[in-house]
C-alpha cells in the first residue's frame, strides 16, 4: 500500500490502452491498480503485463467495473462512447477522477457525463496532447483576428481503423475557431460534402477526413481567403504524447472539487 494515486486503465488491450499502461508503470508519481477490458476479451482473468507478452506486473485484467474502480484515485479511459458513458457513473460512485480520451461521444453523452461532473473530477479533451491545446488557443486568436473573407477549413487524417469522424481534435479546432468568430459552431459546420453540394456558404467552418494506413493523427486549420492562405498544424508521430497529457490530467484532478474540466484547465492555457 502506498499513497500514491492508484490508477485503473479502461480497455487496457487497445492501442491507448497499452501505451496507458506504459506510461502509468514507468511513473513515480502513480501506481497501476486496474486494467479493464470488455466481457468475454481474452485478456480477461491475465496478469496484464503477461498479456502483453512481458513479465507479470501483479495486475489482473478484469471485466468488473465496480470492483476495480473501488481501488481507484483515478480512471483513465480511452473506450468507446457507450462505455465511457457507463464508467462515467461508476466512476462518480466510486469518487474517482475520470480521465476521457474518447471521442465520437454524441451531446446527450456528454450530458451523461456532465450529470456525473457534479459530483467527481472529470477531465475530457479529444486530444490530450500540449501541442493541440496549444492549437487551440491560437486557432481561437487567429479567427478573431480574420474576418469572414478567410474561409476556414479544418483537415484532419488519421489511421484506417479509426471509427468516428469528424475527429475530436477536429471539433475542439472547429469550437475554437468559431468561438473565436463569436458563433455557434452548431450554425456553421460544414462536413461530410460529397456530390452536387453547391457552393460553400460564407462563414461555414468546413471539415474533412483522411483514412489511411498508420498515421497517428494530423490536423490543419487553413484560412483561405484571395491571394492568400495561414495553415496551423499539428503532427502526432507517437500516441505516447496523448498518453502523458491523460496521466498529468489524473493527477492534476487529485486536487480539484468536482466538475467538468478538460485539457486548457489542466495545462493552464486559458489566459494564453
Ligand atoms: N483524446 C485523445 O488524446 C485521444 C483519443 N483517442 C480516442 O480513444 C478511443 C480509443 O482509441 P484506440 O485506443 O485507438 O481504440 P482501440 O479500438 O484500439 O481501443 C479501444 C479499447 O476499448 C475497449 N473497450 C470497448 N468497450 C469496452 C468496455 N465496455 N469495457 C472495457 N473496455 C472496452 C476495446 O476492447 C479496446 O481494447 C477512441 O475514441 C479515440 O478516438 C485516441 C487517441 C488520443
Ligand atoms: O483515434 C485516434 O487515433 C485519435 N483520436 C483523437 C481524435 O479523434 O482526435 C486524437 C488523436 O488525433 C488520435
Amino acid at each position: 500500500m502506498t499513497d500514491k494515486p492508484g490508477i485503473v486503465i479502461t480497455g487496457g488491450s487497445g492501442r491507448m490502452g497499452q501505451m496507458l499502461i506504459d506510461t502509468v508503470l514507468a511513473s513515480d508519481a502513480c501506481e497501476l491498480v486496474g486494467v479493464l477490458e470488455r466481457e468475454g476479451h481474452d485478456w480477461i482473468g491475465q496478469d496484464v503485463g503477461t498479456a502483453m507478452g512481458r513479465a507479470p506486473v501483479g495486475v489482473t485484467v478484469s471485466d468488473d467495473a465496480v470492483g476495480t474502480f473501488a481501488r481507484a484515485q483515478a480512471v483513465i479511459d480511452f473506450t468507446a462512447p457507450e462505455a465511457t458513458v457507463a464508467f462515467s457513473e461508476l466512476a462518480a460512485q466510486a469518487r474517482a477522477v475520470h480521465v476521457i480520451g474518447t471521442t465520437g461521444l454524441t451531446e446527450d453523452d456528454i450530458a451523461h457525463l456532465d450529470a456525473a461532473a457534479r459530483h467527481a473530477v472529470i477531465v475530457r479533451a479529444g486530444n490530450m496532447s500540449l501541442g493541440v491545446n496549444l492549437l487551440t488557443q491560437l486557432t481561437k486568436r487567429v479567427a478573431a483576428a480574420l474576418d469572414e473573407d478567410f474561409d476556414i477549413e479544418i483537415i484532419e487524417a488519421h489511421h484506417h481503423h479509426k471509427v468516428d469522424a469528424p475527429s475530436g481534435t477536429a471539433l475542439m479546432l472547429g469550437e475554437a475557431a468559431a468561438q473565436g468568430r463569436g458563433v455557434d459552431l452548431q450554425d456553421v459546420r460544414d462536413s461530410g460534402r460529397d456530390g452536387i453540394t453547391g457552393a460553400r456558404q460564407r462563414g461555414d467552418i468546413g471539415f474533412s477526413a483522411i483514412r489511411g494506413g498508420d498515421i497517428v493523427g494530423e490536423h490543419d486549420v487553413l484560412f483561405a481567403a484571395a491571394g492568400e492562405r495561414i495553415k496551423l498544424s499539428h503532427i502526432a508521430t507517437d500516441r505516447a504524447i496523448f498518453a502523458r497529457g491523460a496521466l498529468r490530467a489524473a493527477l492534476w484532478g487529485q486536487d480539484q472539487k468536482p466538475g467538468a474540466y478538460d485539457m486548457v484547465d489542466v495545462l493552464g492555457l486559458a489566459d494564453l
